[in-house]
């Protein structure tokens, strides 16, 4: 999917990030943050509950805007895109996996997966989706709504549907977090594998050591910087 080891995919630079306070003021969650992650290698980041992890997250998927800094992804700035080219640029170039999984309730598993290529118009063959379902090992439970589905399984159609549109980057916001230790160890071990076999380029934000670990980088996010 990512073409492997030709520069930096990822160069996020001075980002900055406040709330406003339910009184007044406001809360600085990122204070010049930055990193850079060549294409074809996994960063994990790490941090405190509320250190700002899933607000990194959401600036690199484009469904947030920073107050300053910069993001490029693959040369593309997301801070220089208007409403309408950052939707069509996660939908073409940004798969992202929540830890609720955010499956579509009343689509089965396969419709889940086909749903991000019809949305772009892209063919969409019955065999590519096929294939996808097969490599997470859901072939069976295709004709499934995401209600019939367990919580590993929901994860794994949600990876399917994130791998889709053959992205350049995955986004992985704890994606073991609402999942027992073993069926989490299955679920990133799926992961892994697949981000392996593609080469692809993955932030995991997680509290999951073990996720982590496996990662080629880990920074930590504290004080609004990535150390
Ligand atoms: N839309 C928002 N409005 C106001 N405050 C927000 C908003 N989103 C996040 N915050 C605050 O920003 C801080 C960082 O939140 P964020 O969800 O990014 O943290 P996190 O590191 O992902 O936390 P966790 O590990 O618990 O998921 C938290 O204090 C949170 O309350």
């Amino acid at each position: 999917m990512t073409a492997p080891g030709n520069g930096p995919l990822i160069i996020a630079s001075g980002l900055e990030k406040t709330y406003p306070l339910p009184e007044s003021g406001r809360l600085c969650v990122l204070d010049g943050a930055g990193f850079t992650l060549q294409g074809g290698t996994t960063l994990a980041v790490t941090g405190q509950s509320g250190s700002g992890k899933s607000t990194l997250i959401a600036l690199l998927a484009g469904l947030d805007r920073p107050d300053h800094g910069q993001i490029t992804i693959n040369g593309t700035e997301l801070t220089g895109l208007d409403e309408a080219g950052l939707t069509r640029f996660r939908a073409a170039h940004i798969g992202i996996v929540f830890q609720q999984f955010h499956l579509l309730p009343h689509l089965t598993a396969e419709e889940n997966v086909r749903l991000p290529l019809e949305l772009l118009h892209r063919p969409c063959e019955a065999e590519a989706i096929d294939a996808l379902l097969e490599r997470v090992g859901l072939a069976a439970r295709r004709g499934h709504l995401p209600s019939q589905l367990s919580g590993g399984e929901c994860q794994r159609v949600a990876i399917a549907r994130a791998l889709a549109v053959k992205p350049l980057l995955l986004l992985a916001d704890e994606p073991t977090g609402n999942l027992d230790v073993a069926t989490g160890r299955e679920v990133s071990d799926l992961l892994f594998h697949l981000v392996e076999q593609e080469r692809m380029t993955m932030v995991v934000v997680t509290h999951n050591q073990e996720l982590a670990d496996r990662c080629h980088r880990r920074l930590r996010l504290t004080e609004g910087v990535l150390r």
